[in-house]
């Protein structure tokens, strides 16, 4: 097994590009996060916060109709387009050109969301990352995985990256898994922990943020959210994923002294975003 890379302050100065003075939203990339259902629009306000706060020029959400109000109240930044369905996504059509899609927060596997699903991957070859339910639906239709353009994020927690590869004995066995799935399909796969790894092929990069901190609801669509920021602002995928899980880590550790590890939630980790990026240090 290869040795893992740490995903460290070195590592991300690699990466990281500081912004230009003359930018402008249109040069910073447009995401598109679709997701949220009946009682989980939270997940897409979440997720579509974090994804402005992560610099992305424009945000447009995608939500059932139900949620309307809500998103626009929340977080009048963001742009909604919704659903004709009231509770669930059930046909995804939107009119512009993304250069990013986060799908799955707050989602649910209603089979009219499958279908919706299906449909944007038959018609979209924009950097995708995929999250929650819409690694549950790929789970539950393992052809549609052929579907996804070379080097689409997905980010599992454990239990989703289970529903994904199968039951394994062993750490050993799940990283090989794992490996086995990024290579076939050539994905890049967040395996969301502690620590989280970031698998692209043969490579693995382990992160060196993060605390118990981030153990509350919510915390991985704010991810979700940031990845698809900077995929949207032309990252490379592979550097979206390790400078997202790196920035992400880094607001639990610096909010710390201030929250506990209790009264942490995923709106801490939101506003925490700016610090995280002050301490680059560029
Ligand atoms: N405010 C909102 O709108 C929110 C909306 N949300 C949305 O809800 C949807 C469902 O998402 P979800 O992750 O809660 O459900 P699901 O995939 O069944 O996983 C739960 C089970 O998996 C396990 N498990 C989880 N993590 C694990 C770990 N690290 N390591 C090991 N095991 C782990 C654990 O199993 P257990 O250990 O209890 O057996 C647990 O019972 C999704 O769309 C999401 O975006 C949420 O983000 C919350 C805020
Ligand atoms: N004990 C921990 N240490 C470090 N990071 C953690 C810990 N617990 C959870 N996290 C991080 O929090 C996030 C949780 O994501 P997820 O389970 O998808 O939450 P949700 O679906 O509620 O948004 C992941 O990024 C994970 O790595
Ligand atoms: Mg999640």
């Amino acid at each position: 097994m290869n040795i893992p890379i740490p995903i460290d302050c070195t590592e991300i100065l690699k990466r990281y590009r500081p912004i230009l003075s003359n930018s402008h939203k249109g040069m910073l990339g447009h995401a598109l996060l679709i997701g949220g259902s009946y009682g989980k629009i939270g997940a897409m306000v979440l997720a579509s916060k974090a994804c402005l706060k992560t610099g992305c020029g424009l945000v447009t959400t995608f939500i059932p109709s139900c949620g309307y109000e809500t998103l626009q109240t929340a977080v009048p930044e963001v742009m909604v387009q919704t659903d004709i369905n009231e509770k669930h996504i059930s046909r995804c059509e939107f009119n512009f050109a993304p250069q990013a899609i986060g799908i799955g927060p707050g989602m649910g596997q209603d089979l009219g969301t499958q279908k919706a699903f299906h449909e944007i991957l038959k018609k979209h070859f924009t950097p995708l990352v995929i999250d929650a339910d819409a690694i549950n639906i790929l789970a539950k239709n393992k052809k549609w995985i052929e579907l996804l353009p070379s080097k689409t994020i997905l980010t599992p927690h454990q239990k989703e990256l289970e529903r994904l590869i199968g039951k394994w004995n062993s750490e050993t066995e799940k990283m090989e898994k794992t490996m086995v799935l990024s290579k076939q399909y050539e994905l890049i796969i967040v395996m969301k922990g502690s620590p989280t790894l970031v698998i692209d092929g043969e490579k693995i990069y382990e992160n060196t943020t993060g605390n118990a901190a981030l153990a509350t609801a919510g915390s991985g669509d704010v991810l979700t959210g940031m990845i698809t920021s900077l995929l949207a602002q032309s990252y490379e995928p592979i550097d979206a994923a390790l400078l997202g899980v790196y920035l992400h880590g880094l607001t639990a550790d610096i909010a710390l002294p201030v929250t506990g590890y209790q009264s942490f939630i995923a709106s801490d980790c939101i506003a925490y975003i700016g610090k995280a990026y002050l301490s680059l240090g560029k």
